[in-house]
């Protein structure tokens, strides 16, 4: 069918075109259906179908398709159906509960890097893998595949460190400290890191608060060369691309299926040329893994995949039942990582995880004796060597490495939520605390959080403050304060938690 190009100047992630509904009934497509569209260049795009904004007669065409024809205003087109990539019957097949193939992953990876699925293909790939799992040999063949469709870099010195987190747990902000205490030590640590994904603020989205975080390869290949180590955000340096796209569907569900979760970490890994690391297993009530059980099993199935990748892993099974720290969400965690770096002081809960996970990779780097990695860590942090290192680091993203904690901007709207009764706190519920942190604004409003005044196990009297809430805007700051009185995220001894009465 002839159609005449109509521009549409907005950017969709892939080749997109929409089409009057009268002219998609005549073709036979419909919405989310492909079709060929064909000036001098052929591209297929996905349809979207209008009954007003595009009329009869004419074809409109986003952006990405629009530059890759090079069309021009009012030219006719010629538009044909075409049929859907391969990889959706691959994802109907994961659907169906059946095994992959290492092809069949390798296609759906690179369909999503491509931008060659719909959002709806994406969704159903990634929910499929939620509720059916991979063995062991897909998950491998997804990191290969997440690994060969982006970027890689290698170094000459080894060892290669790296650490991450699998997340789920409020208030991680280990990152920001554990990468300067291990490159103070001379140990090279490229870590790239994504934004928050069932969170309120990934590593990626706390770095970015003091240093840009966007970077090629080679920028983090050069920066680590130069000065130890870097935090960047994996999302922007084409390494492994697929993995910001799956993240981007993985974000609004809140999930993170553990395929997709192994995968996504240790492409990232590989990518870098990391070949020893320390993976950080939050375990307990609300966190991504529930039961020490599992975590055991993730543990091994990362390992597993560390031998087929030839990496070593260890996995370090944490206690993810309650936030780290006292702050969660952007300026207010920058503020309490940095302040342990410069004082070495802050809530034993992070200063015991951070420089457990650094005294872990010293042994395994070669650095320190078994046994006496903690004791270093400690050290590398009390001489101030730690601080040092991380405003190199700071300053070779391109950042101001003069900054202190005290001047990191948090918000100017704050709330405090005070006790109702006099008490003991026996329940922090972190999945409620980042839903009111995101409903303040976070990850986004850098500024947005919650900082906690009494935590599990601690005594507050009626009145006291509970936890304060930070926002930058004062309409989040409302809808943030409704919502933490709704459902309550802290529960002190004796508090009713709900009244279901007759009336
Ligand atoms: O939002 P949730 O799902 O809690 O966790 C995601 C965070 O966990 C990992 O942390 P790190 O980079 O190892 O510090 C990721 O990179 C990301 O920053
Ligand atoms: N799915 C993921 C969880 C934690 N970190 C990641 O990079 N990816």
């Amino acid at each position: 069918m002839k159609l005449k190009a109509q521009p549409y100047d907005i950017e969709v992630g892939r080749y997109e075109i929409i089409v009057n509904a009268l002219d998609a009934d005549e073709l036979g497509i419909h919405a989310g259906d492909r079709v060929q569209v064909k000036n001098r260049d052929t591209i297929t795009a996905v349809v979207e179908t209008t009954d007003a904004i595009v009329p009869q007669g004419r074809l409109g065409i986003y952006r990405e398709a629009w530059e890759a024809l090079k069309a021009v205003p009012d030219e006719v087109v010629d538009v044909l159906p075409a049929s859907k990539p391969s990889s959706v019957s691959s994802i109907k097949k994961k659907m169906d509960r059946q095994k992959l193939t290492n092809e069949e992953l390798h296609d759906i990876i690179a369909d999503i890097v491509d931008g060659n699925l719909t959002e709806v293909e994406l969704t159903a790939f990634v929910t499929a893998s939620y509720i059916y799992g991979m063995d062991a040999d897909e998950i491998e063949w997804m990191t290969r595949a997440m690994v060969k469709t982006g970027d890689q870099i290698s170094f000459d010195t080894h060892p290669v460190m790296d650490h991450h987190s699998i997340g789920g747990v409020p208030g991680n902000k280990i990152t920001l400290c554990v990468v300067p205490i291990i490159a103070a030590a001379g140990l090279l640590i490229p870590k790239t890191s994504s934004r928050a994904i069932t969170g309120a603020g990934g590593s990626a989205d706390l770095m970015e608060i003091l240093a840009p975080v966007s970077f090629s390869a080679e920028d983090v290949k050069k920066m680590t060369t130069k000065v130890g180590g870097c935090i960047v955000w994996g999302g922007a340096t084409n390494i492994a691309p697929a993995d910001d796209k799956i993240i981007s569907v993985e974000y609004p569900l809140s999930i993170d299926p553990k395929s997709q979760l192994i995968a996504s970490v240790m492409a990232k890994k590989y990518a870098v040329g990391a070949d020893t690391m320390v993976l950080d297993i939050p375990m307990g009530n609300e966190s991504k893994i529930p039961t020490i059980q599992e975590a055991r099993k993730l543990a091994r199935d990362f390992i597993d995949l560390g031998d087929r990748l030839k990496m070593r892993v260890e996995c370090a099974i944490t206690y993810g039942g309650s936030p780290i720290g006292r702050t969660i969400g952007g300026g207010l965690e920058v503020r309490e990582a940095m302040a342990m770096l410069e004082k070495y002081e802050g809530p034993t809960s992070f200063m015991e995880k951070t420089i457990a996970i650094s005294g872990m990779m010293l042994e395994m780097g070669g650095v320190s004796a078994k046994g006496e990695g903690q004791k270093m860590a400690a050290e590398i942090v009390k001489s101030g060597k730690a601080l040092k290192k991380f405003k190199e680091i700071i300053e070779v993203q391109g950042g101001d490495p003069n900054v202190t904690s005290e001047q990191v901007p948090v918000g100017d709207k704050v709330a405090t939520v005070l006790s109702p009764q006099d008490g003991y706190v026996l329940e922090i519920y972190n999945k409620r605390l980042v839903a009111v942190c995101r409903i303040a604004g976070a990850p986004h409003d850098k500024g947005a959080g919650i900082l906690i005044h009494k935590k599990k196990g601690e005594y507050v009297k009626k009145g006291d403050g509970l936890f304060t809430i930070y926002a930058d805007k004062e309409w989040k700051l409302d809808a943030a304060i409704k919502e933490s009185l709704r459902d309550p995220i802290m529960f002190v001894e004796g508090m009713i938690l709900e009244k279901v009465q007759v009336v």
